[in-house]
């Protein structure tokens, strides 16, 4: 949808360079109370990746394979699923590539949209080369915000790029199941890939990945979970791997989402051959830096933009550059990126006004949460046991088997999952947790409450859980814990 700004305007209290959802609210929270003008530039669709591309179209393959799969392990039901229909609900969440209602809700919001590419052109001025090949200068007042997203890193493997193997925009949007797919990565988008492409008929899946484990950013004992359930599923694992070459002779672009031409021949560093109707590349992201006009203002193109926390950007003087999202580095996570953007927007009203106080950025990042939807489900928030010891914390840590309660006994007979709190001693606070297991999701939050609010593990002990839910292992934890330090204290 092409939205009606005046073609003649040329400034705005706030520009925003990109316009994904964390865009969307910085523009909102800049302007919503302080009367500060701001206006999107977007070059695709209004709602980026997690719209149409990434979280939205992966959850929902997702969820109906963990619907069936868990119906087959419940006695006395069995399920199944309809591929297309699973691609048309798939459609549908993704309101078919059409921004119209997020265009409409900026426009109801007060925020102008630009369509067309923006590059900085020096201090406070973005020029927008626009659809019918003119360009448009736009000049901020108070700020602009960088918010341009990453895009997949295609590593220099021989033969690679040439085979056009999928990226999670294909494997998202995926408009036929490949037989017989390779994946070179072992982290969140290879995972969950692997997880609905085996869940909705692929029958050969094979993850090719460098590290010891899947999910090594995770403690370790997710990653062992996820292999093991994966395995199970007939998904096959190439730790310790890489592709060495790839050969497809007869790739062709036949479209996003669809099979790009015949069968690739995929060697792996050990000299193994695998054969594949489609490669898909999920091996970590790169910033869009590169081509942004960076070297206008006296910074480097291609990498992360480091921001302070007030998500100002380093190196840019008199704070009126900002970045959000993914192309800062924070946490490549949607709710990450619109928590930025919220304190960004906030922090150019308070600035533009004198209004006192700046927000930060900093508090939330202690507890950064996130589901990872395989089957089992991961949820973490806040550190890892290693990064927890590696910040200098004096640490105690507390594992609890989920399979011993009540709450996942009915969810299913054989369920099998694990917990873990990382704890402070010198402040007896949560400052992590992990879980992995059916029905976790919800979880997390609880965590991510515990260790932003610093809630003493004295006041958690009155945080009663529901019987028989998941929750209950906040209690078995404490428990544990609670016969440790007497078994400790003993000694
Ligand atoms: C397969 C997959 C699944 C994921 N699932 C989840 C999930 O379940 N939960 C979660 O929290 N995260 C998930 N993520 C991560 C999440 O998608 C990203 O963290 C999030 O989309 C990043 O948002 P962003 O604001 O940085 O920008 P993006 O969503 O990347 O959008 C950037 C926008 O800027 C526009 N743009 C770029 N350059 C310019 C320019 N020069 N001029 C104008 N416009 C420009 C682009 O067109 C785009 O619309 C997933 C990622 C992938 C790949
Ligand atoms: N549910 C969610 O929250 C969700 C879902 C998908 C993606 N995301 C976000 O998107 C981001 C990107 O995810 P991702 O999985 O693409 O990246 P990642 O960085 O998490 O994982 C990359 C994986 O590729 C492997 N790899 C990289 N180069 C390789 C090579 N040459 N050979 C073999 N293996 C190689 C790495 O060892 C790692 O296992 C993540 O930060 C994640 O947080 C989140």
């Amino acid at each position: 949808m092409t939205a009606t700004v005046n073609p003649d305007r040329t400034q705005w209290d706030v520009i925003v360079l990109g316009g994904a959802a964390a865009g969307e609210n910085a523009a909102q929270y800049a302007s919503q109370f302080s009367g500060l003008s701001s206006v999107l530039v977007e070059s695709d669709l209004l709602g980026g990746e997690c719209s149409y591309w990434a979280c939205m179209p992966s959850k929902a393959l997702l969820r109906p394979v963990e619907v069936v799969d868990a119906a087959c392990h419940l006695p006395g039901l069995s399920a199944g699923l309809d591929v297309d229909d699973v691609l048309a609900r798939r459609d549908r969440v993704v309101r078919h590539l059409n921004d119209t209602s997020q265009v409409n809700w900026a426009v109801s919001a007060g925020i102008d949209v630009v369509r067309g590419y923006g590059r900085l052109a020096g201090e406070r001025t973005i020029r927008v080369s626009l659809p019918n090949g003119s360009t448009r200068t736009l000049t901020a007042r108070h700020a602009v915000v960088i918010d341009t997203g990453s895009c997949p890193a295609v590593p220099d493997i021989p033969g690679l790029r040439s085979a056009l193997p999928w990226t999670s925009r294909d494997v998202t949007t995926m408009r036929e199941v490949p037989r017989r797919v390779a994946i070179l990565g072992g982290g969140v988008v290879a995972c969950e890939a692997a997880t609905w492409l085996r869940g909705l008929g692929a029958a050969e899946v094979t993850l090719v990945h460098r590290g010891e484990q899947l999910l090594g950013r995770y403690e370790p004992f997710v990653g062992a979970l996820v292999s093991e359930e994966l395995q199970e599923r007939g998904v096959q694992l190439r730790p310790r791997r890489t592709m060495a070459e790839v050969r497809r002779p007869d790739a062709h672009g036949t479209g996003r989402g669809c099979i790009h031409g015949g069968e690739a021949d995929v060697t792996l560093d050990d000299g193994t051959v695998i054969l594949a109707d489609e490669v898909v590349v999920a091996a970590g992201r790169t910033p869009n830096t590169d081509d942004i006009g960076l070297d206008t203002i006296g910074l480097a193109a291609g990498g992360y933009l480091a921001v302070d926390d007030h998500q100002c950007v380093r190196g840019a003087a008199d704070n009126w550059l900002y970045a959000i999202g993914d192309v800062c580095g924070r946490a490549l996570l949607t709710h990450m990126g619109k928590y930025q953007a919220r304190t960004a927007g906030e922090v150019i009203a308070v600035r533009a006004r004198n209004l006192g106080d700046l927000p930060s950025a900093a508090t939330g990042h202690a507890g950064t949460p996130q589901v990872v939807f395989t089957t089992p489900e991961v949820g973490s928030a806040g550190a890892t046991e290693q990064q927890a010891r590696d910040s200098g914390i004096d640490v105690e840590v507390v594992e609890y088997d989920l399979s011993a309660l009540a709450g996942t006994y009915l969810l299913r007979p054989d369920y099998r999952g694990r917990a873990k709190l990382v704890i402070d001693r010198a402040t007896d606070t949560v400052v992590g947790a992990t879980f992995v297991g059916a029905g976790i999701a919800e979880l997390v939050h609880s965590a991510t409450t515990a260790i932003v609010g610093r809630i003493p593990l004295s006041t958690l002990w009155h945080v009663v859980p529901s019987y028989p839910t998941v929750s209950e292992v906040w209690l078995r934890l404490l428990e544990t814990l609670r016969l440790q330090r007497h078994a400790e204290h003993s000694r």
